[in-house]
């Protein structure tokens, strides 16, 4: 299956290096010219995965349309923001029978849309052909080829499991699932709980805590994805729960770390700096997921408080206040 990694940010690259290691023709497109150069040189990526060596049959292009002539699969490996301003400089270069997964894990900010129905109106893609690869999968880790799973979401089974086998290795484990809009309401959602993680965490507190944001976190979700049709098991699986864990958990997390700065007193402008300029995709989603979530009428006091404080301007501590104080209730 002929594929272009279509990013080469800190995930793109790692993808791309899965799907060079499972035996497949690969392909990555970086917007910068240098860039590239320097990937097809020195197989390295400077920028996002300094201590990485690439495989030297990676190739990596700058120009759109030398990376997407011919491809059969197409990895949207950019923002979830910028998504669809770049699906629209690709568009007419994107073969009409390619698949298309996105590996972005967010909903767009003014249209709420997921991301399969982005590719899909931007792109003007049949939805059939368009899936997503979301799971417990910081990119440090699998780009170091340490064991890690996955989720290929897709309606149709067929293109999911030739998905499945053009990325399958002997550390990358990937599973299929029907679910697609469990996979990218759990690969949204988590960023938003791993913010609220990071600045539980840099404000102090402890463990205790921290579980409890991840449940709740994890129910808030549940509730959400199911009301937009999402299966709960999605939710309890590597996509929800897998990926909760792992984006609250590690300090590898930009979700998390930009979260701990907060709670440490930062600004948001202060915390947006230090990022060197990765995406914390939670800092916007936080906004989109509870638009999505009022929207379909269902309760998310955690992603509210998180939008609140980043873009309210509520304090962590008055944050932490409204939360416990709000009335007490059933599990
Ligand atoms: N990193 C991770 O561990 C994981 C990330 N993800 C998701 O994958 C998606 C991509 O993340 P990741 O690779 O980490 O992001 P990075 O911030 O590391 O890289 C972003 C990449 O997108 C490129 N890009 C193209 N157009 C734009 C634009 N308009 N604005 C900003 N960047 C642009 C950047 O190019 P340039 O270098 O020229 O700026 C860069 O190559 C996100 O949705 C993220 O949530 C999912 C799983 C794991
Ligand atoms: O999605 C991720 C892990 O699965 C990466 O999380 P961050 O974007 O917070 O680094």
């Amino acid at each position: 299956m002929k594929t272009v990694v279509m990013g080469a940010g800190s995930w793109g690259t790692a993808v791309a290096k899965v799907f060079v290691e499972a035996g497949t023709d690969t392909r990555i497109w970086a917007r910068r010219p240098e860039l590239a150069e320097t990937i097809n040189r020195d197989h390295v990526n400077p920028d996002y995965l300094p201590d990485i060596e690439l495989p030297a049959e990676l190739h990596a292009v700058s120009e759109p349309s030398e990376a997407l002539d011919g491809a059969e699969l197409v990895v949207a490996g950019v923002p979830s923001q910028s998504l669809r301003s770049n699906l629209t400089r690709w568009r007419e270069h994107i073969p009409s029978d390619a698949t298309v997964i996105s590996l972005a894990k967010g909903v767009e900010s003014d249209t709420l849309l997921r991301m399969s129905e982005v590719i899909a109106d931007a792109a003007g893609i049949d939805p059939d052909r368009i899936g997503v690869l979301s799971g417990p999968n910081l990119a440090r880790e699998v780009a170091a080829g340490q064991p890690a799973a996955t989720v290929i979401g897709f309606g149709d089974e067929e293109r999911a499991r030739r998905v499945q086998d053009a990325c399958t290795t002997g550390y990358f484990r990937p599973y299929t699932n029907t679910d697609v809009v469990g996979c990218e309401i759990g690969g949204a959602a988590k960023n938003v709980i791993a913010l609220a993680c990071g600045i539980a965490s840099g404000a102090g507190l402890g463990e205790n805590t921290l579980a409890a944001i991840i449940t709740r976190g994890l129910a808030e979700t549940t509730r959400l994805g199911i009301a937009l049709g999402a299966r709960p098991e999605t939710l309890a699986g590597l996509a929800g729960v897998g990926d909760l864990v792992a984006t609250c958990s590690s300090p590898l997390s930009r979700n998390r770390s930009f979260g701990a700065r907060l709670g440490e007193g930062c600004s948001l402008d202060e915390a947006q700096a230090a990022t060197n300029g990765q995406v914390a995709e939670g800092v916007k989603s936080c906004t989109s997921v509870r638009a999505l979530a009022i929207k379909a009428g269902v309760e998310m006091p955690l992603t509210d408080a998180v939008h609140q404080v980043c873009h309210e301007g509520l304090s962590v501590g008055d944050a932490i206040s409204s939360l416990l104080g709000r009335s007490t209730r059933a599990e």
